[in-house]
């Protein structure tokens, strides 16, 4: 059956600068793709960019920065919505389906400071913002003397923050100063052993209706296969073990040629006890990247991973 090409196409997006950068992204690619097609941007706030007060674990966790945008596709108000794929949840509700995940950009978190180099530079007791426990429990491991105080809001803020004397330094996604021509803030990438990155970090992805098969067909020339296979090992991990915003979880994939390999770790938030795993293997089907997660999460959990998650569920 031949694609039939919508005259307009919407696309749901947050209106935070990087997620805007992300959306006009999108917009590019698919007016390329379908020129006679009218690409337009529906701008909205959600939850999650409203309630910057308290911690996001307590109301409610990462969903609410997809929820709105899931709802403006409920009621046709747009077709199609782009999240960093970090940010939407392993376990999609049924009504949904990431249709493509884009190539991925740089996935490593940076180090931002003014005045220090890196973490081994700081002085004792130095102030560090991060609102990740996956953040925290890693830099903790290295340096227990450091203190760790919450940081939320966009990017501009956060740097505002820090900017303001709040912090002695703050840990960023480098992907997103990067986007937005910051790249001249990170004082450094930190490397994978430092600071293993959260499942999914520096890609799109592209979420539609399951009802709409239609534009999930439309949408399969922006994927990248390779970053999905990436993608999809490291979503295992997280929905094996349970993940959640709220977890020291972390979960990174590298292919090189056809071998995929798959880091992980489960910690305590004082970084006191890190669990380490990894495998590697060939993709030679559709579900070696899902069972390479698998192997990982398992590997995990072996060591005690499920115990360990269930002590921070209080
Ligand atoms: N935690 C929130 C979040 N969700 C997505 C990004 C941008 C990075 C990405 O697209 O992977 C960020 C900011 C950050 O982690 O610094």
């Amino acid at each position: 059956m031949a694609l039939s090409i919508p005259d307009r196409l919407v696309i749901a997006t947050r209106a935070s600068r990087l997620a805007l950068w992300q959306a006009e992204h999108v917009q590019a690619l698919l007016q390329a793709q379908y020129p006679q097609t009218e690409v337009s941007l529906l701008k909205l706030s959600t939850r999650g960019d409203e309630i910057l007060d308290r911690s996001l674990q307590k109301v409610g966790g990462k969903g609410l920065f997809i929820k709105e945008l899931e709802n403006a596709l409920i009621d046709g108000r747009a077709d199609l919505a782009v999240h960093s794929l970090k940010d939407v949840p392993v376990d999609m509700p049924p009504l949904f389906e990431l249709a493509a995940i884009l190539p991925r950009a740089e996935s490593r978190d940076a180090w931002v400071s003014s005045k220090y180099a890196n973490l081994q530079e700081l002085p004792v007791g130095a102030i560090i913002g991060t609102s990740s426990l996956r953040r925290e429990c890693q830099l903790r491991a290295q340096r227990p003397d450091i203190v760790v105080k919450p940081l939320r809001g966009n990017l501009d803020t956060r740097l505002k923050k820090l900017d303001d004397g709040e912090f002695d330094a703050i840990i960023l996604a480098a992907v997103g100063l990067q986007r937005l021509e910051l790249s001249d803030r990170i004082r450094t990438i930190i490397p994978l052993e430092q600071s293993l990155p959260a499942a999914g970090q520096g890609a799109l992805g592209i979420e539609v209706l399951k009802s709409r098969p239609e534009m999930s067909r439309l949408m399969q020339p922006l994927a990248c296969m390779r970053s999905t296979a990436i993608a999809q090992a490291e979503r295992t991990v997280s929905r094996v073990l349970g993940g959640s915003c709220s977890t020291p979880l972390a979960a990174h994939a590298q292919l090189i040629n056809d071998q995929l390999t798959v880091y992980a770790l489960v910690a305590t938030p004082d970084g006191q006890t890190i669990l380490r795993a990894n495998a590697r293997g060939p993709i030679s089907d559709a579900d070696a990247p899902e069972e390479l997660g698998a192997k990982v999460a398992q590997a995990l959990l072996d060591q005690g991973a499920d115990k360990l998650l269930a002590q921070l569920d209080h």
